[in-house]
């Protein structure tokens, strides 16, 4: 997948581009990062990218014309049809969904903003759809950009070593990680459970099951909503609920 960025800091994206499975997905093929700054796309000596708003009010826009023209250069670096996304505290919440749909896109444009954001009319015209990464408010559209495009990646084939692990992965499942652990087997005291060790790799399973589905109703239990739960899901959680008094 090619994945194209309108951003006024494009060496930001060097974090996603050279490091880890992202950086090596990037390397292997599977996925292209390529950015394009508006400023290259200004005509004053002072290469300004930034206008007041009309209305007035505090702080800038981001000049349309500059950004028309990168978001032009971006569709051609991703290839057509690229859909085009704008990072903006206005848009919807990204959740694993949207994450899979985006990563079956043949390719996208990440329209990442900064000052107090962009003329709405060249987001009329340009942008098919508006994402938030959460309720907080940042510097502007790079790190959720990145975010985008880590998650993604992950669901690319390919990106991860054992593909199977994107799909076990919790919130691929819907659930949240039930506790893990690594040697030494007494840590300050505390040991690992018994059961981990003992080999019997269907009472695993079912531990794991069971503490996953217990620590989501505990600390997500907005994620259980909307989840079906199997019978031996629900006698897992209940025997959780029982020895935790929840
Ligand atoms: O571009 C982003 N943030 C920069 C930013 C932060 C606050 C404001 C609002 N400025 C006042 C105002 N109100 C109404 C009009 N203008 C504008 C831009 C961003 C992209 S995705 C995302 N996801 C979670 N959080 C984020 O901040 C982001």
């Amino acid at each position: 997948m090619h994945i194209a960025v309108v951003t006024l800091f494009p060496g930001m994206f060097e974090a996603v581009t050279g490091y880890g499975v992202t950086g090596r997905a990037a390397t292997q093929g599977g996925l292209v990062v390529t950015t394009v700054d508006p400023r290259d796309f200004t005509g004053d000596r002072h290469r300004t990218v930034d206008d007041r708003p009309y209305g007035g009010g505090p702080g800038m826009l981001m000049k349309i014309d500059p950004l028309r023209q990168a978001l032009g250069a971006a569709r051609e670096q991703a290839g057509a049809p690229a859909r085009v996304v704008y990072l903006s505290p206005q848009g919807r919440r990204l959740d694993h969904g949207r994450v899979k749909a985006l990563a079956a896109e043949p390719s996208l444009v990440l329209l990442a903003g900064r000052y107090e954001g962009v003329d709405e009319r060249l987001l009329e015209s340009e942008v098919d759809e508006e994402l938030s990464i959460g309720d907080y408010v940042l510097s502007g559209g790079e790190l959720p950009a990145m975010v985008v495009i880590d998650a993604v990646a992950r669901l690319l084939p390919g990106t991860l070593g054992h593909a199977d692990s994107a799909a076990e992965d919790s919130f691929a499942a819907g659930l949240l990680d039930y506790p893990q652990y690594t040697r030494p087997e007494i840590f300050e005291g505390r040991r690992v459970p018994e059961l981990l060790l003992s080999g019997d790799h269907e009472r695993v399973r079912r531990w794991r099951l069971k503490q996953a589905l217990g620590r989501t109703r505990e600390r997500r239990p907005d994620l259980l909503a909307g989840r079906d739960l199997g019978p031996e899901e629900e006698q897992l959680l209940a025997e959780y609920c029982r020895e935790h008094g929840i």
